[in-house]
């Protein structure tokens, strides 16, 4: 058994992680940690995720530097599921001790002069390890994540939307020039655990946010190697991302070639699902699955990709990256075989 520790475990996506690490074959929990100054700090896990009470016992405990050490002694691996600039501050010290690093946060994800003083406001201390980070798209880049000591899991609207656009930009099918518009709706749950008017009961509604300014945008299009437009909505829901696609196929391009593509990408690949009917997200909401399924009308191609935000948008991804790093089975810990 493999020792994770996770870093951020009271947030929704570390409570996700420490719930698949419990059930995971190869995998036992190495300690669940919060700020050093979290006023959860102390408290049993399963008092703030009851769900898991009676099944993980353990304590959150605060990450100082007696917990470092620990970790940097007793750990396999870490997890991060901490706040960006949290998790740029704190892979580099795992990975000098050599502990492989996880981390669910966009810190490591995108190279590139000036970017993340652009789209995250911070200016970027690690080139070198930005530089050497796998992305973590399990079914795309399983030799990067094999190899890499750093592996910097996608984000949620990036998993969705790239799930659905690789296979079509690889088999060469994008009409030359033409900007997919990705279309996306997220539950409230994206935005994290911390309470905020704009994920508060009451305000939430149905509404797009930051148009022409997403983070992800450059995310999505730098790993794509084309140009997306992208549009993200908050929905009134707890979990789960549908989003629809829209893209010019070449002249000529016939649904075999269409067919073709999304088969020869994830046939065999379990966790990708080619649905054979419009996707929802009651369907893949508390699962690892990603559902894709598309129609045309000549030139013009939709497909709708959904997936659940802290599941194949975070924390079963980063569970595929550690089954593909270590060599397990791709689906142990997430599907039953
Ligand atoms: N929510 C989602 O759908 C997705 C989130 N992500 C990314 O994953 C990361 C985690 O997201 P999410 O779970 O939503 O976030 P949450 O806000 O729900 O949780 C953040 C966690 O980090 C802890 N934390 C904060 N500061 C520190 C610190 N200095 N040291 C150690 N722990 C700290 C928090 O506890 P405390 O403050 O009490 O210390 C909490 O446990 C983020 O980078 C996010 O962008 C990626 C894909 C999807
Ligand atoms: C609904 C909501 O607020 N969603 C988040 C995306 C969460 C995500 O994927 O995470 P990363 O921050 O790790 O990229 C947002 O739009 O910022």
């Amino acid at each position: 058994m493999l020792k994770a520790a996770i870093i951020g475990a009271s947030g929704y996506t570390g409570a996700e992680l420490a719930g698949l690490i419990h059930g995971h074959p190869h995998l036992e929990l190495a300690g669940l940690y919060v700020s050093e100054g979290s006023q959860d700090a102390h408290k049993p896990f399963a008092s703030l995720h009851p769900r898991w009470r009676g099944v993980i016992e353990a304590p959150l405990l605060p990450l100082d530097d007696e917990a470092l050490s620990r970790i940097h002694t007793e750990a396999d691996l870490v997890l991060l599921a901490t706040a960006h600039e949290v998790s740029h501050d704190l892979a580099p010290g795992f990975l000098a001790k050599g502990l492989p690093v996880f981390d669910l946060s966009g810190a490591f994800r995108v190279p590139g002069e000036g970017f993340y003083d652009k789209f995250y406001g911070f200016a970027h201390q690690h080139a070198g390890w930005l530089a050497d980070a796998a992305y973590g798209l399990a079914e795309w880049n399983q030799d990067a994540i094999k190899a890499a000591k750093l592996i910097a899991v996608p984000g949620c609207y990036p998993t969705a939307s790239l799930s659905a656009l690789k296979p079509l930009q690889t088999a060469g099918l994008i009409a030359d020039g033409n900007r997919p518009i990705i279309s996306a709706v997220s539950g409230v749950s994206g935005a994290g655990r911390k309470a905020s008017m704009n994920n508060s009961f009451c305000e939430v509604s149905l509404k797009p946010y930051g148009v022409f300014n997403h983070r992800h945008q450059p995310e999505i299009s730098h790993h794509l190697g084309t140009q997306v437009v992208f549009q993200p909505h908050l929905g009134n829901f707890i979990r789960g991302i549908l989003a629809t696609v829209y893209v010019q196929l070449k002249d000529g391009v016939t649904d075999e070639q269409i067919a073709a593509a999304y088969h020869q990408a994830y046939d065999g690949q379990k966790i990708v699902r080619l649905a054979g009917q419009w996707p929802q997200i009651n369907d893949v909401a508390g699962t690892p699955f990603c559902d894709l399924h598309w129609s045309r009308d000549g030139n013009q191609l939709i497909v709708v990709s959904a997936i659940d935000n802290l599941l194949k948008g975070a924390a079963s991804q980063a569970i595929q990256c550690i089954n593909i790093h270590q060599g397990f089975s791709p689906l142990a810990g997430l599907v039953k075989e």
